[in-house]
């Protein structure tokens, strides 16, 4: 689901502004609303430097429309909106359950004053939270005063939050002016399908302008308002992020030309989606024994997808009740009974301040990965190969292996240490004593790594991880992701040129023995 996105309250704040967002947005050769793009300048791998001051402004913070941001910010989303006016097969919101990470799932529903109030609780407990976004757990645009009231309290109480609203773009084009208004900087458009014969597998029925459509109709009216609206988005310079569930054989071919549709209209990333799909979740597709991608199949579409635009490629398919940074949920901390008995102070002083600690850590953590990647600037190999890595946040290798949620994959090459996705992971470690089933859902969901870096690793999963022929490294506990990755790489491309060791594929075939995207 997405969410996160959202926008900018404060310092786009006016008519003016926002003119001026426009002219750069468009006016930049590399993430120009129409014509051509410069691969390495849009999207979630942008850098300082990459994009206009205007846009970098946008998405420095932003942990979903940032890579890099993602490891330092945090982002939050209310529900408080619980209607949807489209059905899609992979969808049911009936079906709730706290532990579950998944779009749509939400343990209390709140009303716009509510979801302030807790806005104002978690941006003053945690202030790396920058953004707040609406996703659900329906459709914010099929509730639309519920939804621009929440964004129109906290953009008065929290002026430095970041608003961002996911929609199905059904009622998008009925909304831009408001969204505009209300300096909403960043809209998902949830876009799977823009050919309606295949959008009829997707969606049973849609309803709009006082009546239900179904079929091919349907579908027709759904990718017409979806296009319209993301073009409308695109005229007045907001920044589109364009989700699409991929969906193996209904829609995963298709996926290549909704990405040549969705950046000729000038969105500025695209996300595409792995389809969850367990029967337990009552939704069509997870009973009709429609499957998911594998995480190579996700990954190959991503690649054949990043031509010009750079692809999400972190995107952990939240709650519309997540908190907290990207992988992790805190939404527990911040229940409503708890936000009521909570004293709360907001105060912009001292979230400033701690963020610019955090850019500070930022910098470090940057400086530290182009003096790595300047140290491999003499490589001429062609080896590439992924690596896992277990982490709490800061762009640090700072979890245990048995205590990990998720991993982080890189890949590396000599042009560098690119992130690619993460593989979720019952925690191998339960009460202090390793599963054993989980160990080996684990090496088979990174069996596709050379390597995985850890804090710290108990002697037996290390021996498995071994024979797997997957290398355990804790001697960079506590160090950067990237530059840890690169001097690794660098050790490693010597010892391959020495002889010392042979480099073996492991990619696609290790992966297709079974590692799916989730353990669960
Ligand atoms: C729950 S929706 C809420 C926002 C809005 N109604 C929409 O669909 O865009 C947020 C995102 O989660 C995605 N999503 C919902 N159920 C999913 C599933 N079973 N598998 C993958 N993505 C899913 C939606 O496609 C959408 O991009
Ligand atoms: S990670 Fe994905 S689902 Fe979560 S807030 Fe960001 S875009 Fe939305
Ligand atoms: S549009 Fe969003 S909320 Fe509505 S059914 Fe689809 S995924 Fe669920």
């Amino acid at each position: 689901m997405d969410v996160s996105e959202c926008n900018e309250a404060s310092s786009f704040g006016g008519a003016a502004d926002l003119g001026e967002v426009k002219q750069a947005h468009t006016g930049h050769k590399g993430c120009g609303t129409l014509g051509g793009r410069d691969k390495a300048s849009c999207g979630s791998q942008a850098r300082q430097g990459d994009l206009p001051p205007a846009i970098w402004e946008k998405v420095k913070s932003h942990p979903c429309y940032s890579e890099e941001a993602h490891h330092h910010y945090a982002r939050m989303h209310v529900a408080v909106a619980p209607a949807c006016n489209i059905q899609c097969n992979y969808c049911n919101r009936k079906y709730d359950c706290a532990n579950e990470s998944r779009p749509g799932v939400v343990s209390e529903k709140l009303t716009p004053e509510q979801a302030a109030k807790k806005v104002l609780a978690v941006a003053s407990t945690i202030p790396q939270m920058t953004v707040l976004g609406i996703a659900g757990p329906g459709d914010p645009l099929a509730n639309p005063k519920k939804t621009f009231k929440t964004f129109e309290l906290v953009a008065k109480a929290a002026p430095d939050i970041k608003l961002c609203l996911s929609t199905n773009g059904l009622a998008l084009p009925d909304h831009v002016d408001a969204i505009a208004r209300l300096n909403i900087d960043h809209v998902t458009i949830t876009i799977t399908m823009i050919d309606p014969e295949i959008g009829a597998k997707i969606y049973p029925w849609i309803f709009y302008g006082h009546r239900r459509y179904t079929g091919v109709k349907a579908a027709k009216i759904l990718t017409d308002r979806q296009l319209q609206g993301l073009e409308m988005l695109a005229e007045r310079g907001i920044l589109c992020k364009i989700n699409s569930v991929m969906i193996p054989g209904i829609n995963d071919q298709h996926l290549v030309d909704v990405n040549k549709a969705v950046k000729s209209r000038g969105a500025f990333l695209h996300n595409v989606m792995p389809l969850i799909s367990a029967p337990q979740h009552g939704t069509v597709f997870g009973l009709n024994g429609q499957r998911g991608p594998t995480a190579q199949e996700l990954k190959t579409l991503q690649d054949a997808c990043e031509g010009e635009m750079n692809m999400m490629r972190h995107c952990r398919q939240c709650r519309a009740d997540a908190v907290g940074l990207l992988g992790e949920d805190r939404g527990a901390e911040f229940t409503t009974e708890k936000i009521m008995a909570m004293d709360v102070n907001y105060d912009l002083e001292t979230r400033k301040a701690y963020q610019a600690k955090v850019e500070e850590e930022r910098a470090a953590t940057v400086a530290a990965k182009q003096q790595k990647l300047a140290d491999l600037a003499g490589e001429t190999s062609d080896i590439n190969l992924l690596v896992a890595v277990a982490s709490k946040g800061s762009g640090l290798i700072n979890e245990h292996f048995g205590h990990a949620k998720e991993f982080q994959v890189y890949e590396l090459s000599t042009s560098g240490a690119k992130f690619v996705g993460h593989r979720r992971a019952d925690p191998y470690c339960q009460g202090g004593y390793g599963e054993e089933g989980s160990l080996a859902t684990i090496i088979r969901m990174i069996n596709d790594c050379h390597a995985v870096f850890v804090a710290k690793i108990g002697g037996c999963p290390k021996s498995e991880l071994i024979k797997a022929g997957i290398e355990p490294l804790d001697q960079y506990a506590h160090e950067f992701i990237e530059k840890s990755a690169l001097a690794w790489f660098k050790s490693y491309l010597a010892k391959v040129q020495s002889g010392e060791i042979q480099h073996v594929e492991r990619g696609d075939a290790a992966i297709r023995q079974g590692a799916l995207i989730s353990a669960a």
